[in-house]
C-alpha cells in the first residue's frame, strides 16, 4: 500500500528511510526528533525529499528520477493533526461534508453513515466545534479526513493533546477504522500504549532512519531493540483470547498458545482477540513447579537462550508452548539456577502484574 524510499537533509539532520507497508495501521514510533513527522510530511507532500520515490496504493506521488511530484492537494491523502483543526464557523455536519463535497460520485469510496456510526458522532452533527470535547473534536477530524476517501490516512500524534481518559475513549474508534474501511493508516506516536492497541506494523525510528520494521509483536519482542522500545516497556507481546471473567475472584482468564493466563479483571468481551504485553521483569523462573504459592500463572517452558544484559541482569528467552516469553532475572539468580538452553523450567507471572493497560483488543489487520 505504501512504498517509500526517501532521503532528505534538513539542516544538520538527515532522513533516510525505506518502508514497505501493507494494509492496517503502521505506527512510526521513536523518540522526539527521530524523524517521524519528517516522514509523514514527505508522504503528505508538505516537504520534498532530496531524492527517492513515494507510492501509495499504486499511485506514484513522488519520483525524483522521473520528475514526478504530485501537489499535496492532488495526493488524495487524509491528514489528522494533534489538534483537530476543524472549521470553527461550520457545524460538525458541514465540517464532515467538506472533503466529501469536493469528490465526484465515482471518487467517493467511504459512506457518510458508516463513518458516523464507526466514530459515534451522529448526535453531534448540528453542533459547532466550540461545543465539543477534545475527544469528540478528534473523532470529527478523523471523520472529515476519512470522508475525503483518502488513499491513506496520515495521523500525527492525533491523541497527544488529550488527557488519558479522552485518549482511551478515542483509541477504539481509530482501531475500528482500519478494519471497517480498507484505508491504510500511517500513525505517528510516542506512546507505547497506543502502539500496542493499534499498530499491525511497527516502524522504530532512530536518528532519521527506520531502525526496525515488522509485525508489532515481533519488533517489540526483539531483545536487541530494547534501547528503542524503552527499557521499562521491555517484554514480550503475545496474542491471546479472552476466555471469560470470574466475578467471585475478580479475575479474567486469557488463553494463548502456551496455556492459560489469569489477570485482574478487565472489561473485554469473552472471545475477544487481544494483544498482551508481559514485561520481562515480571517473569520469575523456577526449576521445579512450586507447590503452595500466591503466583497464579505457572507455565511449563523450555529455556531457549540465556544472555547477559546491562546492569548485572540476565535475559532469558523461554519457549512456552511455541510462544516466546522474555524474562529478565538478576545475575545472582542466574548464579543459583545456572539456566542453560534446553532446560525445562516453569515461568511464573503474578496475575496482578499484568496491568489493564497491557492488554488491548486487537483483531487481525483488515
Ligand atoms: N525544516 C526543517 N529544517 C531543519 N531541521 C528540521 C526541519 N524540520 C525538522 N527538522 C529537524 O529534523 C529532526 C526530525 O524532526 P521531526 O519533527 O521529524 O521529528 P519527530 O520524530 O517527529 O519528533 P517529535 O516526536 O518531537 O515530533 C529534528 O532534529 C528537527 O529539529
Amino acid at each position: 500500500m505504501l512504498e517509500l524510499a526517501v532521503t532528505r537533509r534538513q539542516g544538520t539532520f538527515q532522513v533516510q528511510v525505506e518502508l514497505n507497508t501493507g494494509t492496517g495501521v503502521t505506527a512510526l514510533f521513536g523518540p522526539s526528533g527521530s524523524g517521524k513527522t519528517s516522514v509523514i510530511n514527505m508522504v503528505a507532500g508538505l516537504s520534498r525529499p532530496d531524492c527517492g520515490r513515494i507510492v501509495v496504493d499504486d499511485k506514484v506521488l513522488f519520483d525524483s528520477t522521473i520528475g514526478i511530484d504530485v501537489a499535496p492537494e492532488h495526493r488524495r491523502l487524509g491528514y489528522v493533526f494533534q489538534d483537530g483543526r476543524l472549521f470553527p464557523h461550520l457545524s460538525v455536519r458541514s465540517n464532515l461534508n467538506f472533503g466529501l463535497n469536493r469528490l465526484s460520485a465515482s471518487e467517493r469510496r467511504v459512506d457518510f453513515d458508516a463513518v458516523i456510526e464507526v466514530l459515534g458522532i451522529g448526535h453531534l452533527l448540528d453542533r459547532r466545534p466550540a461545543l465539543l470535547s477534545g475527544g469528540e473534536k478528534q473523532r470529527v477530524a478523523i471523520g472529515r479526513a476519512l470522508l475525503a476517501s483518502p488513499r491513506i490516512l496520515l495521523m500525527d500524534e492525533p491523541l497527544a493533546a488529550l488527557d488519558s481518559n479522552r485518549k482511551a475513549e478515542v483509541l477504539p474508534f481509530i482501531g475500528a477504522l482500519s478494519k471497517r474501511f480498507a484505508i491504510p493508516i500511517l500513525y505517528v506516536s510516542h506512546s507505547m500504549d497506543e502502539v500496542l492497541s493499534l499498530a499491525d506494523t511497527l516502524v522504530l525510528m532512530d536518528q532519521g532512519r527506520a531502525a526496525a520494521a515488522g509485525p508489532t509483536e515481533e519488533v517489540l519482542s526483539r531483545l536487541e531493540l530494547r534501547a528503542l522500545t524503552g527499557r521499562w516497556e521491555a517484554g514480550s507481546v503475545i496474542r491471546a483470547v479472552v476466555q471469560g471473567h470470574d466475578t467471585e475472584t475478580g479475575m479474567t482468564r486469557l488463553s494463548f498458545a502456551g496455556g492459560t493466563l489469569a489477570m485482574a479483571r478487565n472489561h473485554l468481551p469473552p472471545g475477544a482477540s487481544v494483544r498482551l504485553r508481559i514485561h520481562a521483569s515480571d517473569i520469575a523462573i523456577a526449576l521445579d513447579r512450586p507447590g503452595r504459592v500466591s503466583v497464579r500463572n505457572i507455565l511449563p517452558a523450555r529455556v531457549r537462550s540465556v544472555s547477559a544484559a546491562e546492569g548485572h541482569m540476565v535475559d532469558v528467552v523461554l519457549d512456552c508452548g511455541g510462544t516466546d516469553l522474555w524474562a529478565q532475572i538478576s545475575g545472582c539468580a542466574q548464579a543459583d539456577l545456572a539456566l542453560q538452553p534446553g532446560m525445562e523450567v516453569h515461568a511464573m507471572i503474578k496475575a496482578l502484574t499484568i496491568a489493564r493497560g497491557d492488554v488491548a483488543e486487537k483483531g487481525d489487520a483488515a
